[in-house]
């Protein structure tokens, strides 16, 4: 039976996480370079955790250049097997309202020249991304969610932009009227796409800040107010995280829905056409089935 390990990657406005024992930041380092930030390692109920802020502390890395890669291998290096991202995201449905959290099950990517594999030539896989977040740690995220009083919803469309910039108001009525997206944001792809090369199970706690520009009540998204709105949820975030440990357990079976078997079938360049090089950059993310 594998430990669990939970790692959370904090999003904007989240760049620490209290309450761990044995809390230590530790630098990781990785074949993709360095991760975002050092690692904040500890315990809570006996379960593993790591924390990583995805812009780094003092918030340093546009999304666009968060080192997506470094992450998630070096969470794999640290022995995680689940990962939850919390994203500060715009709505576009009524009745997902600031303040709410969006338990996410589908991404539309719409990002651009962000290195989204760990794969390549010399080694090139193809995994699943029809089913995108694992519905296990979704069902822990949610129970955490509703445990802690917070107004969350299960499932949800998130689209992927490339940003730095908010969307113009035509793309904000065409990702909500024509594509059906439930949330924007500008950092869950590639992440979530990397996290299942890693074989981790993924979710993705989306918190409402602002309902981007299509809302004829609300105009433009005001950065100032998702910034009061994000602080003002630092608790409810706080307390989704507190209770996620009881309810993952620290023994952690195989993930029903074979997340961490998703390299099985994937790899498809034969073992001797294989690139020492590359092949040596997958230790920790493919090292399973290598
Ligand atoms: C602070 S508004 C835009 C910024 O916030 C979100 O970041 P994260 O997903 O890391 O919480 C959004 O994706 C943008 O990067
Ligand atoms: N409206 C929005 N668009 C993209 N990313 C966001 N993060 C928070 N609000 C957002």
């Amino acid at each position: 039976m594998t430990q669990t390990r939970i790692a959370i990657i904090g999003g904007s406005g989240i760049y620490d996480i209290d309450g761990l024992e044995d809390a230590a930041w530790q630098q990781v380092e990785t074949p993709w370079g360095a991760p975002s930030d050092h690692i904040l390692t500890g315990r809570l109920e006996g379960v593993g955790m790591a924390f990583l802020p995805r812009h780094g502390r003092g918030h340093v890395h546009a999304p666009g250049s968060v080192p997506y890669r470094a992450n998630i291998d070096a969470l794999k290096r640290l022995g995680v097997t689940d990962v939850i991202s919390v994203s500060a995201c715009g709505s576009f449905r009524e009745a997902m309202a600031p303040g709410d959290f969006v338990i996410v099950d589908q991404f539309i990517d719409r990002t651009v020249g962000r290195a989204a594999s760990f794969f390549g030539p010399g080694c090139v896989a193809h995994v699943s991304m029809a089913h995108p977040t694992c519905p296990r740690l979704g069902d822990a995220c949610e129970n955490a969610a509703r445990d802690a009083g917070i107004p969350v919803h299960r499932g949800g469309t998130y689209l992927a932009m490339e940003g730095p910039q908010f969307s113009t108001l035509a793309e904000s009525r065409m990702y909500r009227e024509a594509w059906g997206a439930d949330v924007i944001g500008m950092t869950a792809m590639p992440e979530a796409k990397l996290a299942r090369e890693a074989e981790l199970c993924y979710a993705t706690v989306a918190m409402i800040t602002d309902y981007d520009s299509w809302h004829p009540d609300h105009g433009a998204v005001d950065i100032t107010q998702i910034v009061a709105t994000l602080t003002g949820n630092a608790d409810k975030g706080r307390g989704l995280v507190a209770r996620l440990p009881a309810l993952l357990g620290t023994d952690r079976a195989p993930c029903p829905h074979g997340c961490d078997r998703a390299l099985d079938h994937a790899i498809l360049t034969a073992p001797g056409a294989r690139d020492a090089q590359v092949m040596a950059r997958l230790d920790a993310v493919a090292g399973r089935v290598l």
